[in-house]
């Protein structure tokens, strides 16, 4: 997906939500585990009740891997379904020596070795530039970078003054990795629970997209994330999960689901007024 088609969506639902499918088999209302998919059961009701509200979809696959084979089935099935306006987030945090880092990205990339084709992938940065580079290799695909994550560990590095410079480490990420790519196929993951750090981040990197979970669940706050994070093309995707699909554990999972979406989609769209 190109960028002007990601804003032009975000233009048209008022929305920069992105629903995290956080789909975890315990937590899977009981009616429907006797479903022959349970999790795709579980993905479908939740895309057809959302999609509306929402401009982007991200799984994470710790939560389809840790099911082996019918993991990846149900997301290979849930990926199809997904409507075609959405961005696909694949929330792998890959990223190894180039070779490697090549496959890695024809298994999210390039349907006909995998069968999965995303809009994009989550990487972590931390390998370098020829860990990054053969991610940035297919054309209209997007590589969203960890820049300042949204757990209490992110002080443990990214947060570190380098020695002899008034950066911090996530700061130099920003700046090198932003000459291996263009803003048209990298953004970039900023927690919401960082808030404070997004007037800084911006004034590093003021056109990119930032990918930012933390909102929800984890109690970052919305407002400030589009007050101090938002562009004039908006350049931002906030990320939900168990706030939008845990929403009510019960049979009326999906109209909650759409409910708690359609809410914080009001609040996008009062921002984007104000802001983009
Ligand atoms: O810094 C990060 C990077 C990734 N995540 C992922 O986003 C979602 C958040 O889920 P919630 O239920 O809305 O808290 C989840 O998949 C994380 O692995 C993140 O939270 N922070």
């Amino acid at each position: 997906m190109t960028r002007s088609d990601l804003y032009a969506q975000i233009r048209s639902k008022s929305s920069y939500l992105c629903v995290g499918l956080d789909t975890d088999i315990q937590k899977i209302p009981s009616h429907l585990r006797s479903e022959p998919d349970p999790v795709f059961a579980f993905n479908r009701a939740i895309i057809e009740a959302t999609h509306e509200y929402a401009v982007a979809y991200k799984p994470n696959l710790a939560f389809y891997e840790a099911l082996g084979p019918r993991g990846w089935e149900s997301l290979q099935k849930t990926l199809e379904i997904i409507p075609k306006e959405c961005f696909t987030i694949a929330d792998a945090k890959r990223g190894d020596i180039g070779n490697t880092s090549g496959l890695y990205a024809r298994a999210f990339f390039d349907k006909s070795a995998s069968g999965l084709e995303f809009d994009s992938v989550t990487v972590a940065p931390y390998m370098g530039a020829d860990s990054v580079k053969p991610f940035l290799a297919f054309e209209n695909k997007w590589v969203i970078l960890l820049a300042l994550t949204s757990n209490p560990g992110s002080h443990d590095f990214q947060r570190l003054a380098l020695k002899d410079s008034d950066r911090a480490l996530f700061e130099e990420v920003l700046l090198t990795s932003a000459q291996w790519g263009t803003a048209d196929q990298l953004m970039y993951v900023v927690g919401a629970t960082r808030a404070d750090q997004l007037a800084r981040i911006r004034e590093l990197i003021p056109d990119h997209f930032l990918l930012v979970p933390g909102v929800g669940a984890q109690g970052g706050s919305l407002a400030d994330v589009s007050r101090y994070g938002m562009n004039s093309q908006c350049g931002l995707l906030v990320n939900s999960s168990r706030a939008i699909i845990y929403a009510s554990s019960g049979e009326d999972f999906a109209r909650r689901a759409a409910d708690e979406a359609r809410a914080v989609q009001q609040e996008m769209a009062g921002y984007l007024e104000q802001y983009a």
